[in-house]
């Protein structure tokens, strides 16, 4: 069928990420003919690339970093890391990078899967390798991000790794420099050096994690330190050369790098440029689309006009680069299709992990963007080294609550759990925020004893 005989379905999903593929099977379980488009895997970054594979990585690291540290605690362990054994698991949680079951599930569900880049050709129109479709209800963008490669001198002509390359990558490098010192970064930085791999990490910024608490960059930058990691901040790279074997840096500074492996890890690019949205009338801002709070396109952010039967979720509406997020917009997205009625998009208790150890969990604002926000706000924080369970748990106790309250309503707009399972007790964070319990009720909560958890109960008496 070509452009002009478009076929008719009721939605068309471009990008299967994980609130796509939801959507769709949402859609279709209620009895709409849908079709998903998608270039790759369905499922998108996450199962394949991103947060199933790197997290079994970290577990395989994690072990082996407990392992050691056992002597004088539990007894001397010998530990022989085997990178094959965490690679193994990888290529288990991915099925091999194949989505066959991911596709059986949409077509059970009742969803008709195009494999392809689908390009907005108009109002309600998708077309997918010169075949197009019309949406009577509409079109669903869940387009996702792409690693974003800074505009170094060299960079774009060597063979460098982004998160793709590395996570299926069955050998572990002999040296890796991580370039960027974010989520991806950190998280990586740390698994490889537990494998004996020298790593080093370049971030342009002053500090690790920069949209998270300064403690928190403080805390992960001495875990990574511990594991061997070099760091090294506020450092611009003006070149990159690569000779056939290694990777040659040059900092501003004068110094060279030297590694076998670089690994591009600055930041993503939504995968927006080449939907063909100016043919509906949008305008992203640096790549991400507007969208009102029921996910609904906006022609541009000020305008706030909404594009007739286009909706968007994910990391390229710019709320948050999570899969919960993508999950989370997908539900909203999914309701407003189905003209069914359902609560608008909030973002005032948004959690995040990063899933190093220490775990660093974070909910809400951090203390800056509360005072930015012209909040009156009262800080506590709790050691957990020095906590009774500190104290019993002996080595890897290092780690902090801090919650963030807004003194006038009296609530918490704000905490971080960075510590062991600092993701597991940040649940009890992020619903003390989302349904903005009164402090006065968090004081009078009893917390176990002695677990980690309790450092909230402390961190709410210290506030101040
Ligand atoms: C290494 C790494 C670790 C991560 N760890 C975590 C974590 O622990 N926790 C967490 O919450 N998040 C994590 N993330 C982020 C998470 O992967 C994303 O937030 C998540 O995948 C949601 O993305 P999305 O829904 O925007 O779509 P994506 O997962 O980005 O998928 C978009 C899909 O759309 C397809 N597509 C794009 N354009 C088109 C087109 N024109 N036509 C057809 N198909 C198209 C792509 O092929 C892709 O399959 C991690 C990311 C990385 C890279
Ligand atoms: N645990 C998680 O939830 C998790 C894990 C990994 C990734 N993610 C998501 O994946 C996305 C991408 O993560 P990311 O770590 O690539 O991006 P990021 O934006 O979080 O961090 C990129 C870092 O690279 C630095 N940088 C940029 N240009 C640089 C340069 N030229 N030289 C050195 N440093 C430079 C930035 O200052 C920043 O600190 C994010 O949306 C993140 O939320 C989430």
């Amino acid at each position: 069928m070509d452009a002009a005989q478009a076929e008719t379905v009721d939605v068309i999903v471009i990008g299967t990420g994980p609130g796509g593929e939801y959507a769709t099977g949402e859609l279709a379980r209620a009895g709409l003919s849908v079709v998903a488009v998608e270039a790759a895997l369905v499922g998108g970054e996450c199962p394949y690339y991103g947060c199933i594979p790197s997290k079994t990585l970290i577990r395989s690291a994690d072990l082996l970093s407990g392992a050691r540290v056992a002597d004088g605690v539990a007894g001397a362990v010998t530990v022989k890391p085997d990178f094959a054994d965490a690679y193994a698991r990888v290529v288990e949680v991915t099925a091999d990078w194949d989505d066959t079951a991911a596709v059986e599930r949409l077509e059970r569900a009742g969803a008709r899967l195009v494999r392809g880049t689908g390009t907005l050709s108009g109002p309600r129109t998708v077309t997918v390798d010169g075949r197009s479709w019309t949406a009577r209800r509409g079109i669903l963008l869940d387009v996702g991000t792409r690693p974003a490669a800074p505009p170094i001198d060299g960079l774009a002509a060597t063979p460098y790794w982004t998160n793709r390359d590395i996570l299926r990558s069955a050998e572990p490098p002999t040296s890796l420099l991580v370039l960027g010192g974010g989520a991806i970064g950190v998280e990586l930085a740390q698994a490889y050096a537990r494998y004996g791999v020298a790593v080093t990490v370049v971030e342009a910024g002053p500090r690790l994690l920069a949209h998270e608490e300064p403690e928190s960059s403080d805390l992960v930058a001495q875990a990574l330190e511990a594991d061997g990691v070099t760091i090294r901040a506020s450092s611009t790279v003006v070149g990159v050369t690569h000779d056939g074997e290694r990777f040659s840096l040059d900092l501003e500074d004068g110094t060279t790098l030297d590694t076998q492996r670089l690994l591009v890890a600055s930041g993503r690019t939504p995968n927006t440029d080449r939907l063909g949205l100016e043919s509906v009338g949008v305008r992203t801002q640096r790549g991400f689309v507007a969208t009102d709070p029921h996910q609904r396109v906006l022609a541009d952010q000020d305008s706030g006009e909404v594009v007739d039967g286009l909706w968007a979720i994910g990391d390229a509406t710019g709320k948050g680069g999570f899969t919960h997020v993508s999950m989370y917009q997908a539900e909203i997205a999914v309701a407003t299709i189905l003209d069914r009625s359902g609560p608008a998009a909030s973002y005032h208790a948004l959690p995040r992990v990063t899933f190093t150890d220490p775990e660093v969990g974070a909910v809400g604002l951090t203390e800056e963007q509360a005072r930015d926000a012209g909040l009156a706000v009262l800080t506590g924080t709790a050691d957990l080294a020095a906590s009774s369970r500190g104290a019993t748990y002996g080595p890897g106790a290092a780690g902090f609550v801090k919650v963030v309250a807004d003194s006038d309503r009296q609530v918490l707009v704000g905490a971080t759990s960075a510590g062991p399972a600092g993701g597991e007790i940040l649940g009890a964070l992020t619903v003390a925020i989302q349904a903005e319990v009164p402090v006065d009720e968090l004081r009078q909560t009893i917390w176990a004893y002695p677990t980690f958890h309790r450092a909230i109960g402390t961190a709410i008496a210290d506030l101040s």
